[in-house]
């Protein structure tokens, strides 16, 4: 059976996805058996459509791109228009709710409402919004538990760049003690245009909005607020380690000069904006803040919007993994590996 999807949001990333389950619908289904519909799409700005029967995924993308807005999606019998972030979650027959509206970085808000609607209905979540996955972990988790239903947050930390699953599925048994990392896909951009290139902050910082790595608002990714999130979803999902945000010390790229890259690059060194979580006396510490690194450091190679970052095992020493950190394909996949996964486990469940 196709699973029906509902999109709350429809950026850059949900576009991504969809765009992978227009083109990849016939291997999807050949390879894995699975098979999505679209069923509803609701967008603060760009309008909202349902159809129980499924939405055409090449004509919503069509029509978003000439006209940019989902009210133009042309009239068919039983289609539904206006419906807001919450209706549409609990209202629709969709059986998944694909999360992909913007990170608050304050109060998760309304994507942590959003979860609550979803899982409180039995639905599945699978989103790459940040927030709730760091502000509300423990409750949302708990909820999902409660009601039976999944909850895929894989792109949340380095995009579709496997994060949370490989240490959870192939580092299990494993003590995880330190993680330390890039893991914001803008700032790498941004330092690294400014080292090879000798770019202007601003100029860097525009072209990574420009090819949708930043937030909605970038300070989140310059001051460092997207990395904190990161390492404290990290903390909590793959050390098992309750850790808040206001526990991390935080700064970011922000007072990092042309100058400073100039001299750093003279020593044979480069800056680099580091995550770091340590397991110290049953306690996690963690901070985000940039650190000049020797070149022989394995974070001093990693360029442009990719992440890195190196798990320290007690049974395996040092594991590195580095991979896509943003961007509408890589997150897009993001999603859709969470999918499959939920996907798995309902065929293991029916046989
Ligand atoms: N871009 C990337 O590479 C990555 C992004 N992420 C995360 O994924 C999420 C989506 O990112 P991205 O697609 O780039 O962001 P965009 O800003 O491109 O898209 C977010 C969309 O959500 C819409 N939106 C905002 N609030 C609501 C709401 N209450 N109800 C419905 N729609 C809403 C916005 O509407 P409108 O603009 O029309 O007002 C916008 O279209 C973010 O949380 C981001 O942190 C995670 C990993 C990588
Ligand atoms: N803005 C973020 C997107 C992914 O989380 C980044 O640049 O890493």
């Amino acid at each position: 059976m196709a699973h029906k999807l509902a999109f709350i949001g429809f950026g850059v990333v949900g576009q991504g996805l969809a765009e992978i389950l227009r083109d990849k619908k016939e291997s999807l289904k050949q390879n894995e058996g699975f098979e999505a519909d679209i069923v509803a799409i609701s967008d603060l700005m760009k309008g909202s459509i349902y159809h129980p029967g499924g939405l055409d995924i090449s004509t919503v993308l069509r029509v978003l791109q000439e006209t940019g807005n989902l009210e133009n999606y042309p009239e068919t019998p039983g289609l539904i228009r206006g419906w807001d972030s919450l209706k549409t979650i609990k209202d629709t027959n969709a059986d998944t709710v694909i999360e992909v509206s913007y990170t608050d970085v304050k109060t998760g808000q309304p994507a942590i409402s959003h979860c609550k609607a979803a899982f409180e209905k039995g639905k599945n979540v699978v989103m790459t919004n940040k927030g709730p996955v760091a502000l509300a972990y423990r409750e949302l988790s708990e909820m999902a538990e409660k009601h039976g239903a999944c909850w895929g947050f894989e792109g949340t930390v380095m995009s579709g760049t496997p994060a949370l699953r490989m240490p959870a599925a192939a580092l299990a048994g494993n003590d995880i003690t330190e993680i330390r990392g890039i893991l914001n896909g803008t700032t790498n951009y941004i330092l690294t245009k400014m080292e090879q290139e000798g770019a202007s902050y601003e100029a860097a910082l525009k072209e990574a909005q420009k090819l949708g790595y930043a937030e909605a608002d970038p300070t989140s990714d310059v001051e460092g607020y997207d990395a904190r999130y990161k390492i404290v979803i990290l903390s909590n999902h793959v050390m098992k380690a309750p850790l808040s945000v206001g526990e991390v010390e935080c700064n970011g790229i922000t007072g990092i000069t042309l100058k400073d890259i100039e001299k750093a690059k003279a020593e044979g060194k480069c800056w680099k904006l580091i995550a770091k979580a340590k397991k110290e006396n049953g306690k996690v510490i963690a901070s985000i803040a940039p650190e000049k690194l020797d070149a022989e450091d394995p974070l001093a190679s990693i360029r442009g919007a990719v992440n890195a970052i190196t798990y320290q095992c007690d049974l395996l020493g040092t594991v590195t993994l580095s991979g896509a950190g943003a961007g509408k394909i890589e997150t897009g996949f993001s999603l859709l590996i969470d999918l499959i996964s939920i996907h798995r486990a309902r065929q293991l469940v029916s046989i």
